[in-house]
């Protein structure tokens, strides 16, 4: 099987897929718009991305191509893990730096440490950990550092300055595992944390309550929300869609008559899938 992942080598997302799966053929891409391309075109059999950061929210990128892209699902969420570190290459001093590289998340989430450290050194957004850290060690002329992780500092040769800058001790991202089958993803190795499914939701029109009359339709059932997230339609301020977590096992019955019911008020579905939450090691 081939799987697509935002990479290159020893970005935080490859550490996630290769827990994932082991055993299988993984391609990095350079931005996770290409994780859906490969997918979409039936290049990989799936593909890996971030969705959420305990820390810094929503990968926004991911829930925009969610959206825009209906015939991908979801096959399952993985929780892992993140420390963040700074690095630079070995032939430099950390007292010459100029630029800092990193994906904006990681940036985002080292936020306050940068800003107390590093405050008058320029932050540049980077489409990796990784990528940072390999172009700070192919840049040695460069006064250059980059926010990544241990094994990208192992792989590409460059020198930690600053271990577990992020800003909470406590830092985990969220990933999912997408294809158009939308297979339910198992896996016994792995530590599952629980079962929920996931839905993009958009409102036939503004109007008062249209969002409690979606809602309801989870209450009266008692099905758990354990998420909801709006997002801009691109359409003009005001207009959005929603991501909404079910939380539970899929309940044939319970489930589809939910739906029916957001289809008969004129709310429009996509289903992304019903899936396992697991646990990753850091
Ligand atoms: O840049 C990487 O290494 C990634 O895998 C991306 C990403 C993200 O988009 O959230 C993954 C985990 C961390 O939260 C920081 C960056």
């Amino acid at each position: 099987m081939k799987i697509a992942f935002l990479g290159p080598h020893a970005s935080f997302t490859q550490l996630a897929t290769t827990q994932l799966f082991p055993n299988e053929e993984l391609l990095p891409q350079a931005n996770i718009l290409d994780c859906f391309a490969a997918v979409e075109r039936g290049e990989v059999d799936k593909a890996v991305v971030p969705l959420e950061n305990s820390i810094e929210g929503t990968v926004s990128m991911t829930l925009d191509y969610l959206y825009k892209t209906p015939s991908i699902k979801i096959e399952a969420e993985a929780v892992m893990p993140i420390a963040h570190h700074l690095m630079i290459h070995p032939d430099n001093k950390i007292e010459d730096v100029e630029r800092i590289y990193s994906h904006p998340q990681a940036l985002a989430q080292s936020f306050h440490f940068l800003d107390t450290h590093y405050k008058n050194i320029q932050r540049q957004d980077f489409s990796s950990t990784a990528a940072a850290a390999k172009f700070v060690s192919e840049n040695p002329d460069q006064r250059i550092a980059a926010v990544a992780n241990q094994f990208a500092a192992n792989l590409y040769g460059l020198k930690i300055t600053n271990r577990n800058i992020q800003d909470f001790e406590q830092n985990h991202t969220r990933f999912i595992v997408i294809s158009k089958e939308g297979h339910f993803y198992k896996n016994k190795n792995l530590e599952a944390l629980g079962e929920k499914s996931g839905l993009l939701i958009t409102l036939p029109e503004d109007h008062a309550g249209g969002l409690h009359q979606v809602l309801s339709v989870f209450a009266w059932r008692k099905m758990n929300l354990s998420k909801i997230e709006s997002r801009t339609l691109k359409t003009g301020l005001g207009n959005y869609f929603f991501f909404i977590n079910v939380a539970g096992e899929w309940n044939p019955v319970l489930h589809q008559n939910a739906l029916q019911e957001l289809e008969s008020i004129h709310a429009s579905v996509d289903f992304l899938g019903n899936y396992k939450e697991f646990l990753l090691e850091a």
